[in-house]
């Protein structure tokens, strides 16, 4: 198709390849790939290239292995603020937060108008993003107050421009201290519910509703908060308009990876990243446009924490509901851990690491829910089949007679079918697990039964992630580079100094690559003919997987995963996403693709082009340097280059060698797992030196011989599925990856006989 040669020319220029790359970088520099050193990119920033591990060039960097923020705050002497300035600015904040929270209340009056009707589209937007985590709100509170003193201080000059977007303000408390985690000594051979107490001097790096940090200091249009505009200080195009342009309807098949890659991915992405957005009063979803979209609330009526999207009477979907609104609530933030002042940081509301938080739960109200007897985790049991318990919430987005909703972890796993297949995969891995550790082991009470199975899948997930998702998403040299494969044994990685956080510019833009991926289609094929029985449209069963009763369903779902291509990373999204999104018994959904920009403008995501020369890459300087048609929908929407959103031009980028990514997003989200495995004391692969909950060696030669394959035979329902491509990610079409019965020892086991305690 025409748009293949969408991509940027010269992407492979590197800044500073003109002189000779040092073999030792001086001073106690580290050689690090450039996307891991934001210093590079600041004016007058002394960082001579140097070699990495193969053939690739990085770069020394001398500011630490910290986020762009915080390297420069511990590496610079500190500015103190006078304290009356302060006192004043505290007194100020608590005083607007009280105003604030009136204000919320208040529009709980109008609720027919403020409040958006649970069966409307953006009701599933807020499903997607809500947290039942009263400490959540607490936090979010708190995180205001501090956002409101940063503003304070700003606006009577007490902080430079400068000092916010670097984190200077270091002795400058907020009016709010999050608790500190209490972290028991010695440490506890299992990972915390919460994620706290990983790193050993700052036992909040990775915890549930913690803030996401930053490869690059945030573009506010204040500073603090507001959300971006264009380099001449316009407001931007609508999302929803860039939408249009850029993000096209069309079909284009992966040839190699298959459907269960987006949705691994997809259940990866929710564990490890998970916006919350406001709510009102007891956890409401927040409307800022009239009924479903007819028009903006009028201002006064419009929540503070709203950011509709305009669109165009015109618009070729919309239009024909004379929708002028795409409903937008902007997302929660979260207090520093030092209490400091600065720009705002969104709320993570998932653990940070990957350690199926979104499976366990990452509160003790929320996992002792969840937790069943003799170590297991609850299930529903519907005549023999093992399923995720069903929620007594109302979720289900078209609630017909007999409609089944499941529990999990993150209240998300109803989002859509396929993910809660995975959900339902995984927790019978859990409870298979448990029950021969029980046997092995029969002196073991449940506590002990419940945490090393957790212990072990925990392992299992993040071995899968590692050895088979990550090396098919960004190819060889990019795992090689960012030393993201697995060791043969023990690895040594593990450094203290790095914070495992998730980034702003992963989770509001890079790792939502995954939208390009996803097909609007669901085949439900059968496995001895490949015919297809049944072709679900994926709004159908978003919110609503009620199919999860069905017998056959689960083995048939799993089948067609492995059968069915995923779509390529592309400027191309199914309409089942931008047209139809959340739609339930409604003629119109959302448009995620809009969502996506403009919670990057929310999140203060910076441009394109900033983030190019972060990874080393040119800037784009004028809009011909796109290929003809790239560059005429971009300057249709766009003022200037410099305006272009993260997300869409990470879309537009051809993919590097050997992976499905452009080089801006590839190194985004290698940068990110890599502070995942070397900023994770508990990853499975260290050893006791550095992890508390280390497996023997024997063990974690077990581990390694897992496989998503495995997983899925091991716990499905042996109905439809009988055979497995052993290559759980690539399609079962493709040559050597035909499947084989689950028995196969292409398809190897673990033996947790390594596990029975000597
Ligand atoms: C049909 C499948 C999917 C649906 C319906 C879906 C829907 C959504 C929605 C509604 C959001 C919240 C948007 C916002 O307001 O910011 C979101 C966020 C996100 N999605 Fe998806 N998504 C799907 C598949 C995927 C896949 C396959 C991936 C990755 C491989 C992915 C990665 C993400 C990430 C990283 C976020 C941000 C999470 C956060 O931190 O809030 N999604 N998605
Ligand atoms: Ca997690």
């Amino acid at each position: 198709h025409g748009m293949k040669n969408y991509g940027p020319h010269g992407e492979t220029d590197h800044v500073h390849t003109k002189e000779t790359p040092c073999d030792v970088c001086p001073r106690y520099g580290r050689c690090v790939p450039k996307v891991q050193c934001p210093a590079h990119v600041r004016p007058a920033s002394y960082n001579p290239s140097c070699h990495l591990d193969g053939d690739h060039i990085g770069v020394c960097c001398f500011t630490g292995s910290g986020h762009a923020a915080e390297s420069e705050r511990t590496s610079r002497a500190s500015v103190s603020i006078n304290v009356d300035d302060v006192k004043i600015s505290h007194n100020r904040s608590r005083h607007k937060l009280k105003e604030w929270l009136a204000r919320s209340e208040k529009l709980l009056e109008r609720s027919s108008d403020t409040v958006v009707n649970t069966s409307a589209p953006s009701f599933g937007h807020h499903l997607s993003m809500v947290t039942y985590d009263k400490r959540a709100d607490s936090l979010g509170r708190g995180a205001l107050m501090n956002l409101f003193a940063a503003q304070e201080l700003r606006a009577r000059d007490a902080l430079s421009e400068e000092q916010l977007s670097l984190g200077f303000a270091e002795h400058t408390d907020g009016p709010f201290c999050p608790p500190t985690p209490s972290c028991p000594t010695p440490p506890s051979q299992f990972r915390s519910l919460g994620g706290e107490c990983n790193n050993p001097s700052i036992p909040s790096w990775g915890a549930v509703n913690t803030g996401f940090e930053r490869l690059l200091p945030p573009a506010y249009n204040d500073g603090v908060w507001e959300m971006r505009r264009s380099t001449i200080g316009i407001t931007l195009p609508s999302g929803r308009a860039v939408s249009i342009a850029l993000v096209l309807e069309g079909s284009h098949p992966s040839p190699t990876h298959n459907l269960m890659f987006m949705q691994f991915g997809q259940f990866v992405a929710h564990d490890i990243s998970a916006g919350v957005v406001f709510g009102i009063g007891n956890g409401s979803a927040i409307s800022c446009c009239v009924g479903d979209g007819e028009g903006f609330l009028p201002l006064e009526l419009q929540h503070w924490a709203c950011a509709p999207i305009a669109t165009d009477p015109q618009d070729p979907f919309f239009g024909h509901f004379r929708h002028t609104c795409l409903n937008f609530v902007r997302a929660q933030l979260a207090p520093a851990s030092d209490c400091s002042v600065g720009y705002a940081k969104q709320m993570n509301g998932a653990t940070h690491y990957p350690d199926l938080s979104h499976l366990y739960g990452s509160s003790p109200e929320k996992f002792g829910s969840l937790r069943g007897p003799g170590g297991l985790l609850n299930t529903f049991n519907d005549y023999g089949r093992e399923l995720p318990p069903l929620t007594v919430r109302e979720e289900c987005l078209t609630a017909k007679d007999g409609a089944a909703c499941f529990e999990s972890g993150d209240n998300h796993g109803n989002q859509l079918i396929s993910l809660t297949v995975l959900h339902t995969i995984w927790t019978r891995e859990h409870n298979r697990i448990a029950r021969v550790l029980t046997k092995l082991n029969p002196g073991w009470n449940e506590e002990l039964v419940f945490l090393e199975t957790r212990r072990i899948v925990q392992a299992e997930y993040q071995h899968i992630i590692f050895n088979e998702w990550l090396p098919l998403l960004l190819g060889p040299e990019i795992v090689q580079m960012f030393k993201l494969a697995p060791s043969a044994g023990y690895s040594s990685t593990y450094d203290p100094l790095v914070n495992p956080s998730l980034t702003a510019e992963f989770a509001a833009a890079a790792m939502r690559f995954g939208h390009s991926i996803v097909d609007g289609k669901i085949q439900i094929q059968s496995p001895h003919s490949h015919d297809v029985y049944e072709t679900i449209s994926i709004p159908e069963v978003m919110f609503q997987p009620s199919r999860m009763r069905l017998r056959r369903f689960l083995d048939q779902l799993l089948n067609g995963l492995s059968w069915q291509p995923m779509q390529n990373v592309d400027p191309f999204l199914t309409e089942g996403l931008t047209s139809y999104l959340f739609r339930g018994g409604n003629p119109y959904g959302i448009d995620l693709a809009a969502i996506n920009i403009q919670r990057g403008r929310d999140y203060g995501l910076r441009s394109y082009n900033d983030y190019r020369r972060l990874c080393g890459l040119p800037p784009f300087v004028d809009f011909s340097q796109f290929p003809p048609r790239a560059a005429q929908r971009l300057a249709s929407v766009y003022n200037s280059p410099k305006d272009i959103d993260l997300w869409v031009g990470g879309l537009l980028e051809e993919p590097v060698d050997g992976g499905i990514l452009g080089p801006t997003f590839a190194h985004i989200i290698a940068d990110q797992f890599s502070r995942l495995k070397i900023g994770d004391r508990y990853f499975y692969e260290y050893g006791s030196d550095v992890n508390p909950g280390a497996f023997t060696s024997s063990q974690l030669a077990e581990i390694k011989k897992v496989t998503l394959s495995r997983i899925i035979c091991d716990n499905r329902d042996g109905i439809e599925l009988m055979a497995q491509p052993p290559d759980a990610l690539l399609r079962a079409d493709l040559p050597g990856n035909a499947p084989v019965p689950c028995e196969s020892t292409l398809i190897p086991a673990m033996n947790l006989i390594k596990f029975k305690e000597q």
